[in-house]
């Protein structure tokens, strides 16, 4: 075996595992020989070859018989001194690792024009891959929009949102549509920090005219996390002559921010006031709903690099209920449930989401506060906010007051003393009087039950 064909195999084996698997397990090994059917790889340390052996050797030897080697075994040394490693096939199949720069072919009219360096495209970021709920519904159907390539409707398209919540995945994802579907069409996807790195390097070998031609050459011009550009000001001069010339084309801009442009500290009021004229639309923060579809949909495609891996009932409810915080999170919170669970050849339970992923469950707790839950007890039971702190003794006030008691000392850690000082400076045992009550009460009552249990999922939704 070649090491051009190691390196096609490999470009299999990113899309077969992810990225993270992949530039952890895979990306270090140095194919060696191929003889006698076992194929020898060199590795860093005997830790690394034997997770590999146990965890993705069945894999590597499928994937190599496939592309017509005969191996029957791998077998992994540990070099001190390891041979140049063989290049990831970037050419034939557009599967790269996010940030490794690729040349696509740009055709340059006078032939005087060097090739436009974009970023390459993650194979996995497809629509097809991408789970659709309420916080994201708009800014997919406006991706859709966009991906169709027909008449300029709006521009630019500017995708906002918080960190991790899929920005880049649906900004590859309209970029894969578009080559799909219009190959003719010159699209251009790079983040912002490589246009500035364009931008410099132009000036620097004083080839602006070049750089000017190139961007205002291409058909859909697609930056990523244009924040970076904001208090550098020759680069946004020169973004803002580029947008413009494109628009006035009648080219399509799409645009990600990691919040509204409006809101971008130290960008260009021109700049922002360009990029507001199109279509603004934002990615909320997940919600259980597309945290658990996000996970479901993550498990079929792990089913066919773990076939014999089991998840018990429970646990991606488990994990969509407490890692809230964002996708790519969640999803490196299940890769790690995988591969632990292979290494100890278990299925994924409780017991081991709890214990492999401790670190991760504790540090995404959500801390929720006093007032969070005053709120939500008095709109629950459709009273004053005032009601509930204030000092009416009416059993229609006293017992949501109790019930937000009662919560407060489950679900945050403050001190008996203190809620009562929210709860408008009363004594800590009117508080213990009220938490014991209700403890009583939800044995006894099953309305009480169930208000207890309807406002502590609200709450640690
Ligand atoms: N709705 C979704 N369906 C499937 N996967 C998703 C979804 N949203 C996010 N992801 C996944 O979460 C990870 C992070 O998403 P992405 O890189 O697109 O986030 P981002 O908004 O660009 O974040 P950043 O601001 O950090 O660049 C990716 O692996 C992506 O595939």
């Amino acid at each position: 075996m070649t090491q051009e064909k190691w390196g096609l195999l490999r470009n299999k084996l990113l899309k077969a595992i992810g990225k993270n698997n992949y530039t952890t397990w895979i990306e270090p090994l140095e194919f060696q020989e191929l003889q006698d059917g076992v194929a020898v790889f060199s590795v860093p340390t005997n830790f690394m070859g034997n997770y590999v052996s146990q965890n993705f050797a069945d894999l590597i030897l499928y994937e190599m018989n496939t592309a017509g080697e005969t191996v029957q075994r791998l077998a992994f040394r540990v070099a001190a001194n390891s041979p140049a490693r063989p290049k990831v096939d970037t050419e034939s199949e557009p599967t790269v690792v996010r940030d490794a720069p690729v040349a696509p072919q740009m055709e340059a009219a006078n032939g005087a024009f060097e090739s436009l360096q974009a970023a390459p495209l993650d194979s996995r970021f497809t629509f097809d891959s991408f789970v659709v709920g309420k916080p994201n519904e708009l800014a997919h159907a406006a991706a859709r929009r966009v991906s169709e390539g027909g008449p300029v409707t709006f521009n630019p398209l500017v995708l906002y949102g918080g960190v991790g919540l899929g920005k880049t995945h649906l900004m590859h994802a309209i970029a894969w549509e578009l080559k799909t579907k219009h190959p003719e069409l010159n699209v251009l996807y790079l983040s912002a920090e490589q246009f500035m790195y364009r931008f410099v390097q132009a000036l620097r070998e004083r080839r602006m005219m070049d750089f000017k031609h190139l961007f205002r050459s291409v058909d859909v011009l697609m930056v990523d996390d244009v924040q970076f550009i904001a208090g550098k000001d020759s680069t946004q001069e020169e973004f803002f002559h580029t947008f413009n010339a494109l628009v006035d084309q009648n080219k399509q801009i799409i645009i990600s921010a990691d919040r509204a442009p409006g809101e971008i500290k130290d960008l260009e009021d021109r700049v922002k006031s360009r990029l507001q004229c199109g279509l603004v639309v934002d990615l909320h923060p997940t919600d259980y709903e597309l945290r658990l579809g996000i996970l479901q949909n993550k498990v079929q495609q792990y089913g066919s690099t773990y076939p014999d891996l089991t998840i018990a009932d429970g646990v991606l409810e488990f994990l969509a209920h407490r890692i809230s915080t964002n996708v790519r999170v969640l999803e490196g919170a299940l890769t790690r449930l995988f591969a632990f669970a292979s290494l100890v050849g278990r299925e994924i339970d409780m017991e081991l989401t709890q214990d492999c992923l401790a670190d991760v469950l504790r540090a995404s707790e959500r801390k929720i506060t006093v007032e969070e839950i005053q709120r939500k007890v008095s709109d629950y039971y459709n009273i004053r906010l005032s009601d509930i702190i204030g000092p009416k003794r009416l059993r229609s006030y006293a017992r949501p007051r109790q019930v937000a008691m009662y919560l407060c000392k489950r679900l945050t850690s403050r001190s008996l003393p203190e809620i009562g000082r929210r709860f408008g400076g009363r004594d800590h045992t009117t508080v213990m009087h009220g938490v014991k009550r209700i403890e009583e009460l939800k044995t006894t009552d099953g309305q009480i039950a169930e208000d207890v249990e309807m406002l502590r999922r609200a709450l640690e939704a």
